[in-house]
């Protein structure tokens, strides 16, 4: 249970079933207990049979489901599957509709684990797909038992496609529990070389081959599901998806990038000694997913809502091209901080940029500027002052920039990066909205934090060092 504490806010096994409870409640799981040596009653987590027993137990008592688990398929465990709806409530709450949800599942399994679920619990209609005719069959027999066929409908699907078959009608969201492996290889542990150390795990594993392999594993399937996100964009709001392995996320988040969504959001499920991940994306601008907290880091911060930083730069006479001046100057600025300018969008009186920063680039500026110009005239070697190249090279950032001078067609001169490369690995240190506003004839820069988890006092330095660089007289 060491990681329990990590789960959803709103995860009601945070608290770990009590057995004993369990156990009086419903007799059928109680003969699956047994007492270990210090007297206390626990279930022999390598038993397909008690982990089945144990998850149907959990299904009856707090979602009143009755569900069928063949014992050669996948058993659901029933935390990490109410972790993923919870997360997925939270994204939806974000697209402000409240009602009416309808989404679909891939590969919902012979358990229908998820749809029940959804719809039980929201109300949600559902769509639950699948390729394997056993899992159908168990699937829409689980629909009936429990008398939800006006709000899922099971649909065999071709093994081709992964959404195209269904979203033929504009659906909120795609959800999806992949096979994660790409050979039988990989299932177990002891077969692999790199891995002989690695202990057994904790829980029995059960599947078919077919339910947890597949070519190319987890990220070939999550790539397909990404390319064909990106020809249907908007007929389903958000499509998400849960990760196996951490390392897959990078490939997967560079595509990401590389199709253009609007916006995308990964989050850690978090329970018992397992880890899982979700990543979820968007081709809507209306709202921002980044927004979304991750699950395991909601769980330990206390939520208190923050406010965004506001500099106005009052004493400016506004013209035509004073948005332009300021949008030029606060680009170079964040860009000789070595920042990420992520998504850039531009309308009438307002411009927004994401930047990243993935180092303290804004604190000792004065400092660090003085170290500079002693090691330029320190230097022998080539040195040009319209092209500079610098190569930076860190423990955890490699980053290739070429800045080069150029006017605009306005004549205005600035600075533009012909390449940034930062690793996939390397996590930001801070990621903030920058908005500017033209209101009321002022100029109205807000920065504001996405991720509750950072330090506060980035954001603080930042925008001194935004007031340092970008006073009003000089605009
Ligand atoms: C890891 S299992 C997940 C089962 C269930 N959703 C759960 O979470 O317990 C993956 C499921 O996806 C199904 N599947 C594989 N390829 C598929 C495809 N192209 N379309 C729909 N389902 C697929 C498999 O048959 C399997 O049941």
């Amino acid at each position: 249970m060491a990681m329990n504490k990590y789960m959803h806010p709103r995860n009601i096994y945070k608290t770990p079933p009590d057995f004993k409870q369990l156990g009086e409640q419903f007799p059928e799981f109680k003969e699956f207990l047994k007492l270990d040596i210090t007297g206390k009653l626990t279930l022999d987590f390598k038993d397909t049979k008690c982990l089945r027993a144990l998850s149907q137990t959990l299904l009856k008592k707090d979602f009143a489901l009755d569900v069928e688990m063949p014992l050669n398929k996948l058993i659901p465990t029933i935390p990490l599957r109410l972790n993923y709806i919870l997360w997925l409530e939270d994204l939806l709450s974000l697209t402000g509709k409240k009602e009416a949800i309808r989404g679909i599942d891939i590969g919902t399994g012979a358990s229908c684990v998820y749809p029940l679920i959804a719809s039980s619990k929201n109300k949600w209609s559902m769509v639950a797909t699948e390729v394997d005719d056993d899992s159908v069959k168990c699937a829409e027999q689980n629909v009936k038992n429990n008398c939800l066929d006006s709000l899922i409908t099971v649909v065999k699907v071709n093994e081709e496609s992964l959404l195209k078959e269904v979203a033929i009608e504009d659906f909120d969201f795609c959800m999806c529990n992949p096979p994660f492996f790409g050979s039988v290889h990989e299932l177990n542990p002891y077969y692999s070389a790199r891995k002989t150390s690695r202990p057994r795990p904790k829980n029995s594993f059960c599947a078919t081959v077919n339910e947890v392999v597949v070519k190319g594993g987890e990220v070939e399937f999550v790539t397909r599901l990404i390319n064909e996100s990106k020809e249907l964009t908007t007929k389903i709001k958000i499509y998400s998806t849960m990760i196996g392995h951490k390392n897959s996320l990078p490939p997967l988040k560079k595509l990401l990038r590389e199709v253009e969504v609007k916006s995308f959001s990964e989050a850690e499920f978090c329970q018992g000694n397992t880890t899982r991940w979700g990543l979820a994306w968007t081709f809507y601008d209306s709202f921002d997913l980044k927004k979304c907290i991750n699950p395991s880091k909601a769980a330990v911060i206390p939520c208190k809502p923050r406010k965004p930083l506001i500099y106005a730069l009052e004493t400016i006479t506004v013209n035509d091209q004073t948005l332009h001046t300021i949008d030029m100057k606060l680009q170079k600025l964040f860009i000789d901080l070595h920042m990420d300018l992520k998504s850039i969008s531009k309308k009438n009186n307002h411009i927004k940029y994401l930047v990243i920063a993935y180092k303290n680039t804004w604190s000792h500026q004065r400092r660090k500027k003085r170290e500079d110009q002693r090691k330029a005239s320190e230097s022998t070697g080539e040195n040009n002052n319209d092209i500079e190249k610098s190569q930076i090279v860190d423990t955890e950032i490699t980053e290739v920039r070429i800045l080069g001078k150029r006017e605009n067609e306005n004549g205005i001169e600035g600075h533009f990066v012909k390449k940034l490369k930062i690793s996939d690995n390397v996590k930001p240190l801070i990621e903030f909205n920058c908005d500017i506003n033209i209101l009321d004839k002022k100029v109205v820069i807000q920065i504001e934090d996405i991720n509750l988890d950072t330090n506060r006092d980035y954001l603080h330095q930042i925008m001194q060092y935004i007031k340092n660089n970008l006073k009003p007289e000089e605009i």
